[in-house]
């Protein structure tokens, strides 16, 4: 008897009716749908035979067609709700990160129905008014999961890229870091948490757009803020103890008291102080090495000191201690930092906010530098880091001064999106007769030099290439608390990674296509700082770092999550329960059917 006939001699047609729904269902949920790839078997079982066409594909023609159709559109928008889509169908999907996420947050609202039009939800949308129910909002979230979400990416919307304040369209980022622990670092995507705290915005369009979708009122003040966060994140740590939390693009008045009241109390760390702290650490020390001049030569000119700014300068300022030889106070004269009103000085006239006054200079006489012009030819550095959301501000006439002081002059320009960045690889390359040492946030295209014909690739400076490393070590080793050493590790860790055909090419970061292996390498370091610092909880890894470095390397990548097809499914089981298979053949790994 095939199990449709079971529900039809055992039921009413009414009752027959809702029973097939409810078994097509079973297998139409984000989770657990394998779309074209479902074998025969299940088709019957679950009432679908008729529903699809006949082929049952593999997971590679799947990603074959899904590739070809984004590629046939010439939106990005498009390409980026098509794959919003695809995600929310279907969890192997890769990359929905910047620029794309740029445009897509700007247009949240106007294409939100689109994106959901799965009806899977995006993450939670918490408001100021949900916190008595804030309990109950968490178990209905996790009604719909199978398991505890291990990291959650918590914004404010208040500081998205270098767009500003967003409001609720900020969800965009929370959705778009996840995704990258999921292709980069192997997170399962069922335990993954995006938040978006709605507390309003304070930019006036979204306030007067009928279409805007979020709370349709003006942020509060600190008294309140700081609190209804507090009330947030305390909730969060009740229902979900062991969750990593990842403060992302709140604006840089909040970022940093955030981190300090938090960072000891819950498992969390800020990605734009020190994850863009670590990357931009990484490609620094490669870069040194470059150019061949001692760190403690070198004079490093920020332009732009919010949360970005500031953290980087800081991890830079670490290294230089460390692996420079400088005391602190000599470490922090090796930087002078940029933002909207000039150089800054503690004399300079107006107050600093609190982040600022730790690199605040007081050797300038009396003299304030108001143009970047101005700083450079006071400063003569020998590297320029920008994270001022100001396109192209480093014009050609400020890279060929830098190239006349330097004979490699390091050019970060670091904003995003690429529209926000601070000058182009093409700029840099032709103005610095092709000598610049380049990252950027959001990559640029080779670059070919027209005499010689060498392609030239620029590296991407962007913290994706620590926090899902860091993060994946985190949920592994489960420290009470993320520390400075293991930020600094993973930044370690990220610049000895590049293999010697990169470093050959003079790059900065491992090529994107190695970014899984990458992450492991990142995660690895991060739960060895962990062990060693007498942080990590979890026995298990404390007995594989015991056992050495390839041990612990092969624990973590045995850890990652593949998208594969296996499991009861595949043989027609009725009710698809997710279950783990074994692919290495040490551990059990967090690989599952989807
Ligand atoms: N590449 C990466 O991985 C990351 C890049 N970013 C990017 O860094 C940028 C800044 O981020 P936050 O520091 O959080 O923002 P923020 O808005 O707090 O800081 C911007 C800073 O630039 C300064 N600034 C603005 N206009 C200026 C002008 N005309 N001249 C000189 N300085 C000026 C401001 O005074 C402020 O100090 C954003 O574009 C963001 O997307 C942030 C995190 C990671
Ligand atoms: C990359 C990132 O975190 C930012 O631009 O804010
Ligand atoms: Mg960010």
């Amino acid at each position: 008897m095939s199990p449709n006939d079971q529900i039809t001699t055992r039921h009413t047609n009414g009752e027959h009716v809702a029973l097939v729904k409810q078994a097509q269902q079973a297998v139409c949920t984000t989770f657990d749908n394998m779309g074209s790839a479902t074998p025969v078997p299940v088709r019957q079982a679950h009432h679908l035979t008729g529903l699809t066409p006949a082929a049952v594909e593999s997971i590679e023609a799947q990603r074959e067609r899904a590739l070809a159709h984004l590629r046939r559109q010439s939106e990005p928008l498009n390409k980026y709700v098509f794959l919003s889509n695809l995600r929310n169908t279907n969890e192997i999907c890769p990359l929905i990160y910047t620029p794309t996420v740029g445009t897509a947050c700007l247009e949240y609202s106007n294409v939100y129905p689109f994106l959901a039009a799965s009806g899977t939800p995006d993450g939670l949308f918490l408001r100021a008014e949900d916190l008595p129910n804030l309990g109950q909002i968490l178990d209905n979230y996790r009604a719909a999961l199978p398991d505890d979400p291990q990291i959650c990416v918590i914004t404010d919307g208040s500081r998205i890229l270098g767009l500003g304040d967003l409001g609720v369209n900020g969800m965009g980022i929370p959705v778009g870091k996840l995704q990258l622990y999921v292709a980069a670092a192997g997170l399962d995507p069922r335990r993954v948490l995006p938040i978006c705290l709605d507390l309003g915005t304070n930019t006036q369009r979204y306030l007067d757009d009928a279409l805007y979708m979020g709370v349709r009122h003006k942020r509060p003040e600190d008294d309140q803020f700081y609190p209804i966060v507090a009330e947030v994140l305390a909730s969060l740590n009740r229902r979900f103890p062991r969750m990593l939390i990842q403060f992302e693009d709140f604006s840089s008045e909040h970022a940093f008291e955030l981190l300090d009241r938090h960072r000891n109390q819950y498992l969390s760390f800020n990605d734009d102080i020190q994850g863009t702290g670590a990357v931009v650490l990484s490609g620094f020390i490669n870069a040194i090495e470059q150019v061949g001049r001692p760190i403690s030569e070198h004079r490093v000119l920020f332009f732009g000191a919010g949360s970005a700014g500031v953290g980087v300068a800081k991890q830079l300022a670490e290294h230089f201690r460390a692996a420079g030889g400088l005391s602190e106070e000599e470490a922090k004269r090796r930087f002078w930092l940029v933002d909207s009103k000039g150089l800054i000085t503690l004399d300079r006239g107006d107050r600093l906010a609190a982040h600022k006054v730790y690199f605040a200079r007081d050797d300038n006489e009396g003299q304030q530098y108001r143009t970047l012009n101005e700083v450079i030819e006071a400063v003569k550095p020998t590297a320029l880091v920008g994270l001022s959301s100001q396109p192209n501000v480093f014009t050609g006439e400020v890279i060929a001064r830098m190239a006349e002081l330097n004979r490699n002059p390091i050019i970060f320009p670091l904003s995003n999106p690429a529209v926000n960045a601070e000058c182009d690889f093409a700029t840099a390359m032709e103005h610095s007769e092709y000598r610049v040492i380049f990252a950027s946030g959001t990559a640029f295209p080779p670059y070919t030099v027209p005499e010689t014909g060498e392609l030239r690739v620029p590296g991407q400076g962007n913290n994706m290439y620590i926090f899902p490393g860091l993060g994946l070590g985190a949920v592994l080793a489960q420290p009470s608390r993320i520390t400075d050493s293991m930020i600094y590790e993973s930044a370690r860790a990220l610049a000895g990674a590049l293999t010697d055909e990169e470093r050959g090419q003079g790059d900065l970061y491992p090529r994107i296509q190695r970014i899984r292996a990458v992450s492991a390498q990142v995660a690895a370091a991060t739960i060895r700082c962990a062990v060693n610092e007498e942080l990590a909880t979890s026995e298990e890894v404390k007995a594989v770092v015991a056992a050495g470095d390839e041990a612990l390397l092969d624990y973590v990548r045995s850890h990652m999550w593949e998208p594969v097809y296996s499991g009861p499914q595949c043989t027609g089981d009725a009710s698809p329960a997710v279950k783990a298979t074994t692919a290495s053949p040490t551990t059990t790994t967090t690989s599952y059917h989807i």
